[in-house]
């Protein structure tokens, strides 16, 4: 751990706990893994998604699309002047139109990612129903959104940041609370 203020909430097995737990929970929660499509916000929604997605393909052995959101341009902080039309990192080759969305994150805080993602969704299709798994929930949340899987709640104050490394983008897999 890089800072002395860090604590560690969980650790590679704690993870990889969460998202097989997590995993189950979507299974039986869509009874099955039919019209699932897996959709990870960026960034570390992305890796976290894909993990999902391989422990169904464990579970089930069926094989269920994985997108990428880039939520950049919905975000409700975004001035006219930092729009950049060439910002936009989605990738979803699938069909969602009547497919259950299952969008990942790595962290729920405010909520404005995650309503950020639903307009963004909106805009490339109509799922019969969007449900929202998140690594890490830590309250504080500005707008109605809840999480639907969560694989760690975990009480903090506002001048903490909850930190999430995955070995795809930060080569090792832990999260902590740092104080600010
Ligand atoms: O509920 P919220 O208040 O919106 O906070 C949660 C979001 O904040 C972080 O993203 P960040 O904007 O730091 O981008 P990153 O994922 O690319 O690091 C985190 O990855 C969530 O997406
Ligand atoms: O603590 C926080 C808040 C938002 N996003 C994070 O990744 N951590």
């Amino acid at each position: 751990m890089d800072s002395e203020k860090a604590v560690q909430i969980l650790d590679e097995k704690g993870i990889t706990r969460a998202i097989t737990r997590i995993a189950h929970e979507i299974l039986e929660k869509n009874k099955g893994p039919q019209d699932i499509v897996i959709i990870g916000i960026k960034t570390r929604g992305i890796p976290l998604a894909k993990r999902i997605a391989l422990k169904i393909k464990e579970f089930e052995n069926y094989e269920i699309p994985v997108g990428e959101l880039d939520i950049t341009l919905y975000r409700d902080d975004l001035t006219k002047e930092q729009i950049d039309p060439v910002v936009n990192g989605s990738s979803i080759s699938c069909d969602i139109n009547n497919k259950i969305v299952v969008l990942v994150d790595d962290v729920l805080y405010t909520g404005r990612t995650a309503r950020a993602a639903l307009d963004a969704l909106v805009d490339i299709g109509r799922p019969s129903v969007i449900q929202l798994a998140v690594l890490v929930d830590r309250g504080h949340r500005e707008l109605p959104i809840r999480a639907d899987y969560v694989g760690k709640n975990t009480p903090t104050s506002k001048n903490e940041i909850v930190r999430v490394k995955l070995s795809e983008t930060d080569e090792e897999n832990l999260v902590v609370i740092e104080a600010t």
